[in-house]
């Protein structure tokens, strides 16, 4: 019996997970780049909330904690800044037995990473993310940007064990809108001893990802699909289409899906 707090995931549920994970001892491979899991939860007409900056709700008790499992089958966890002020996420593994859920240390506990090209996620005393890693219930984020940190920011955050990674902006993209590559994004945290991570989101993280550009770096992708519309508004899952081509940008292979609850988990993996 889980005590107040963690979370349950059946054996007899993580067997059919397993072929889209990464395994265990998996270090880094491929030009210092991670196993990359693109995992979010949908509704059916493809949003992940009913509005930005509205955290909803989609996934029911089960699927929940299957999410929480990948949480521990990874070594880092990533979101935008968008989710990360929206949310303002726990982003650790609350599975029992888990590091600072029964387990020992942060055993098991991923690497909050928070994609935040312009710095603007202003961390307080309230911000959750370092409240776990304080009690020791999650590790410190790394928050990955192009600015010079904010320095009450870069304290707050060294204090808990945290870091900035100042990375360069991609060629092409304007002083207001600094953007970073994948390719550098998951390098650096590649170089950094992450040997596999999951992307959860938002919006503008997802359909970059799942562009013509960078879908090669998704390794697996677990979705979890939860019965209800939330209605026009919502940020929705659509990657852009490369220009004047009338092909779908993107479709899964290996297909396999699993009930849990009301919700369904499809789990795939992209090219060949
Ligand atoms: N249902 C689910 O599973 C999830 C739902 N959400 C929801 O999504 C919403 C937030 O989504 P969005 O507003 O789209 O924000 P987001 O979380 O995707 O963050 C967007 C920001 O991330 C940065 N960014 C993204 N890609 C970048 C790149 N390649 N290079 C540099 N910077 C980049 C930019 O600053 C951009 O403004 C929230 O309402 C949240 O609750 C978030 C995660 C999962
Ligand atoms: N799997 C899943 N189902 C939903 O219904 C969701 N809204 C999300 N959101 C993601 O989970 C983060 C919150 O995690 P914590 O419970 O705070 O650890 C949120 O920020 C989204 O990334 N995911």
């Amino acid at each position: 019996m889980a005590s107040r707090g963690e979370l349950l995931y059946p054996e007899s549920d993580r067997v059919f997970l397993e072929p889209y994970l990464p395994p265990p001892d998996r270090q880094v491979k491929d030009a210092g780049v991670p196993f990359v899991t693109l995992t979010f939860a949908t509704s059916l007409d493809s949003a992940l909330s009913l509005a930005p900056g509205v955290q909803t709700a989609l996934s029911g008790p089960q699927s929940k904690a299957m999410t929480h499992y990948l949480r521990c089958r990874h070594d880092a966890i990533m979101v935008g800044v968008g989710t990360a002020i929206a949310d303002n996420p726990s982003l650790n593994c609350r599975i029992q037995g888990v590091g600072g859920y029964g387990g020992e240390g942060l055993v098991g506990q991923p690497r909050p990473v928070v994609v935040d090209p312009l710095g603007r996620w202003q961390l307080t005393s309230e911000t959750k993310i370092l409240k776990l890693a304080k009690e020791g219930r999650g590790k410190a984020p790394w928050i990955l940007t192009t600015k010079t940190p904010d320095s009450e920011n870069a304290r707050l955050l060294e204090e808990v064990g945290g870091c900035y990674i100042v990375l360069g902006s991609r060629t092409g993209a304007s002083e207001e809108r600094p953007s970073m590559t994948w390719l550098d994004m998951l390098r650096a945290i590649g170089t950094r001893g992450i040997g596999s991570i999951m992307v959860e989101g938002g919006g503008v993280i997802i359909n970059s990802l799942l562009s013509a550009e960078n879908a090669e770096h998704i390794s697996s992708v677990i979705v979890t699909i939860a019965p209800t519309w939330l209605g026009q508004g919502g940020v929705v899952v659509s990657p852009p289409r490369t220009e004047g081509s009338s092909l779908p940008v993107a479709r899964l292979r290996k297909t396999k899906w699993q009930q849990l609850g009301d919700d369904v988990v499809l789990c795939g993996s992209l090219g060949a």
